[in-house]
């Protein structure tokens, strides 16, 4: 369950593939990736007047819809440990998005540094996967959430049905990997497909997130299960 692979080379990918990031989810989803993320602020139920944190918020795609759900009466912080595509998502703010407020915060989603009870709801976008310890990193999303309130977990899945199992290895393989060639990110999106491997299903998700004491799990797979988006909450 935890991710063998040290931190610091994660953030390292992630700074690395700043300059192409948004380009290639655009192009390589073929603009899939904005429903995704759509359904998943939608899942974690925010609304106007809230305060709201979208936890590895890269370049601020989620950060900002939540901004949008949230208006100039909410508020909203977006957090990653990667300064590069933190900065990409301050210059996007600037240019798009002035209000409400967002503040950006650099830091491990491993340690928020937040005090408990603060969040009305909280967004994560393809970062679970990622992140060293799972089990802890639902705990501190359990932290920081308000009782009744809602986090939407947004990552890749390995489909239960064969087809769609092996197509998604042949897309990431065969499009995304030779695409991120020409680009000169190779190593990192291979990353992609070996990080699923290791990642925790649909169903296990769900048990570990009872585990860290949320009384309410569902797993949507999305995407003929090539997504999927787990809705955790208390009451
Ligand atoms: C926004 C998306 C992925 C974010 C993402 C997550 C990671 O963990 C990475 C790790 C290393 C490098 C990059 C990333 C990264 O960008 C989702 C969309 C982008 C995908 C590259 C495209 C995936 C396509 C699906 C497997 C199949 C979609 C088929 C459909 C018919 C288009
Ligand atoms: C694939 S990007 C997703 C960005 C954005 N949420 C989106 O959907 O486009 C994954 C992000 O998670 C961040 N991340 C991974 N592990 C993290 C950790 N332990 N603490 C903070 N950020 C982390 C990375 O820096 C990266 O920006």
């Amino acid at each position: 369950m935890t991710n063998e692979i040290p931190d610091i080379f994660i953030r390292d990918i992630f700074n690395r593939i700043a300059p192409v990031y948004d380009q290639l989810n655009d192009r390589l989803s073929l603009g899939q990736h904005r429903i995704w993320k759509e359904m998943t602020v939608k899942w974690s139920a925010a609304k106007p007047g809230d305060t709201c944190l979208d936890l590895c918020c890269g370049s601020g795609d989620l950060t900002f819809r939540l901004a949008r759900y949230v208006g100039v009466n909410g508020k909203v912080y977006g957090m990653d440990f990667s300064c590069n595509l933190l900065e990409t998502a301050k210059q996007r703010c600037q240019i798009y998005y002035p209000q409400p407020a967002i503040d950006w915060i650099e830091a491990d989603v491993l340690n928020l540094p937040f005090d408990n009870n603060q969040f009305d709801a909280i967004t994560m976008g393809y970062g679970l996967r990622n992140v060293k310890d799972i089990p802890r990193s639902l705990q501190e999303i359990h932290r920081v959430l308000k009782p009744g309130g809602k986090a939407a977990i947004l990552d890749f899945h390995r489909p239960d049905n064969g087809i769609f199992r092996a197509f998604q290895k042949w897309y990431l393989d065969n499009l995304v990997v030779p695409l991120a060639t020409n680009l000169g990110v190779k190593e990192e999106y291979a990353y992609i497909s070996s990080s699923l491997d290791h990642f925790p299903t649909g169903r296990q998700q769900v048990e570990i997130a009872r585990q860290a004491g949320f009384t309410n799990a569902t797993h949507y797979p999305i995407s003929n299960g090539m997504m999927g988006v787990l809705v955790i909450g208390n009451g």
